[in-house]
């Protein structure tokens, strides 16, 4: 299928603020697609909505050809599509298995959440570190370990919310080579908000940015990083660095 997700007039308030202004997007399978913006653009809110967690207050989503605004959470996970959560790390002293376990046990029996953790970690390259508790872990791994945790919900569509941010550059590239290779290997859809410049425009196939809510670029990294609409939202921002 082309568009595996369709987002029209997307529109979040909260009171006088609009959030996420009238944002229309589409996403194909297989895509990797960075979300960017300055500080307080959207971006979250904007995850929030895909995944059920926010009421939108305009607009519709659509998944596979399906209306999915207005169902809950569950719902749209087990249609396909989920989020991990800003500053949400892995539960501490547990080890990485039992992380990854606690969301596979949502569908599963407790021998096939096993069986799924251990499929979900081997994909992100951590099999051999299954049984590690999570404090010992490093910055890249427990990345990774987040998004082998979301790989349990079994999505099509995965949203990752800022899972670099701790990371060096350096490392930053091991865990965008493990996505990339995620991608090609199972065809998973991903949309990636991330501060880091240099990062996102190496992951992404598209760019969408995002501005005091409204959408004002969707196309190639490179061509995005010349329009002028987007130079001037992120000039005098820290994030325009391009460490
Ligand atoms: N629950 C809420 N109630 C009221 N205002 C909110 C709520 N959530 C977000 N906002 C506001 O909506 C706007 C967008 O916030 P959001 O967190 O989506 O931006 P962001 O692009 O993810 O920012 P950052 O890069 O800092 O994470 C901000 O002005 C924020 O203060």
């Amino acid at each position: 299928m082309n568009e595996q997700l369709k987002a029209n007039g997307v529109t979040v308030r909260f009171g006088g603020l609009t959030a996420v202004s009238n944002v229309s997007f589409s996403l194909k399978a297989g895509e990797i697609v960075g979300l960017i913006g300055p500080n307080g653009a959207g971006k979250t809110t904007l995850f929030s909505s895909l995944v059920g967690l926010q009421k939108l207050s305009a607009g519709e989503i659509h998944l596979d050809g399906q209306r999915i605004d207005g169902r809950r959470p569950h719902v749209i996970a087990k249609a396909g599509m989920t989020k991990t959560f800003q500053n949400t790390a892995l539960f501490p002293g547990m080890s990485l298995l039992d992380n990854v376990m606690t969301a596979g046990l949502l569908n599963n029996t407790l021998e096939a959440a096993r069986t799924l953790a251990h499929e979900c970690l081997e994909r992100v390259g951590l099999g051999a570190d299954a049984g590690r508790n999570v404090d010992d872990l490093t910055f890249p791994q427990k990345a990774l370990g987040e998004v082998a945790r979301a790989l349990a919900i079994r999505p099509r569509i995965l949203l990752l919310d800022e899972v670099m941010a701790a990371l060096t550059p350096l490392e930053m590239d091991k865990v965008m080579a493990t996505l990339r290779d995620l991608r090609d290997r199972t065809g998973l859809t991903m949309v990636v908000v991330e501060h880091h410049m240099r990062a996102i425009m190496n992951l992404s196939d598209r760019l969408l940015v995002l501005n005091f809510g409204k959408l004002i670029a969707d196309g190639l990294p490179q061509e995005v990083s010349r329009d002028p609409r987007v130079i001037e939202a992120y000039l005098g921002s820290e994030h325009a660095q391009a460490a």
